[in-house]
């Protein structure tokens, strides 16, 4: 249930706008008993996201990209601005209304190691959401685990049903967590580093399964990375982070082709890969 004060108007084709957000960290000083309140990690960011699109986040380590994107998922509380997904005002959802938002943005962690419960077995892992949001019985989930797990490349799905983390590869796990990210169906993924510990090979396996997944269910993607050769390869429209403050926001194509930031021209002299992504979308819009 959403209350009147969470709808705002928005246009059909934006899904997601941040606006003039602004979040700073406390630090506490043990010592004195004191605390203060750092540099702004995200600091007056506003974006706004098509719906459909892969929209990348990119800057280097500490930039306030994971930061963001916490704070979209409301994982995190923001000092100023306002967030709005589709109708909702995020910054006002709680109870029901919370629930119903978080069925809808799912999150594909970094760490394909750490992200998934060790006492957990996959089945358990893929089905926790429908559990947590109380959809289907066992016979249902049992079919939505499959299906999300045949998505996500984890066939024959039974297979890995009674398996635990450890007994995977680092691939195997990170197709779990996208399972277990798309097993609700959300409208919206964050997709924070998804294949920053994985080797080049399967990380190009796991972007053409994100391909796969934006193409056939019309998921709107915000993929957070360092590499703009990743956001190259997958992004139409990238926004390029630095100390907590977005610099550039375009056409991905047209940013890395006419940079105007110095920032920007940095890290694309910085990039040794361009070449190696370049038609794995191509190539997977063929399949
Ligand atoms: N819980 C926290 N408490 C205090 N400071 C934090 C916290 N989380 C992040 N920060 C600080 O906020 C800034 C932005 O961090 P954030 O993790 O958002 O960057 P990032 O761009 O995602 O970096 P990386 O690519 O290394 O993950 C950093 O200076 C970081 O130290």
């Amino acid at each position: 249930m959403i209350s009147d004060q969470d709808r705002i108007q928005s246009p059909a084709d934006i899904i997601l706008r941040v606006e003039n957000v602004v979040k700073a960290y406390e630090m506490r000083h043990f010592s004195f008993g004191g605390s203060h309140k750092t540099s702004p990690a995200v600091d007056n960011v506003t974006i706004r996201i098509n719906r459909g699109e892969a929209f990348g986040l990119v800057g280097g380590s500490g930039s306030g990209k994971t930061t963001l994107a916490r704070l979209i998922l409301k994982l995190e509380r923001f000092d100023a601005g306002a967030i709005h997904f589709e109708d909702l005002n995020v910054g006002k959802l709680k109870g029901p209304s919370l629930k119903s938002f978080r069925r809808k943005i799912q999150m594909i962690p970094q760490d394909p190691y750490q992200s998934l419960n060790p006492y957990f077995s996959i089945f358990e892992t893929v089905a926790e959401p429908l559990v947590i949001h109380r959809i289907g019985d066992d016979k249902a989930r049992r079919r939505i685990v499959e299906n999300a797990m045949v998505l996500s490349g984890l066939t024959p799905a039974a297979d890995y049903y009674d398996r635990y983390p450890h007994q995977l590869s680092g691939g195997q796990r990170q197709r779990v967590a996208i399972a277990r990210a798309v097993v609700l169906e959300p409208q919206f993924i964050i997709a924070d580093e998804p294949t920053s510990m994985l080797d080049a090979s399967i990380s190009i396996a796991v972007f053409k399964l994100l391909h796969t997944i934006k193409r056939r269910h019309n998921v709107t993607f915000l993929f957070i990375t360092h590499d703009l050769a990743a956001a190259r390869h997958f992004c139409e429209r990238i926004a390029v982070m630095h100390r907590g403050k977005i610099i550039e926001t375009g056409a991905t194509e047209k940013i890395i082709g006419n940079p105007q930031a110095p920032y920007t021209k940095a890290l694309i002299a910085a990039q040794p890969r361009f070449v190696s992504f370049r038609n794995i979308g191509k190539e997977s819009a063929k399949k």
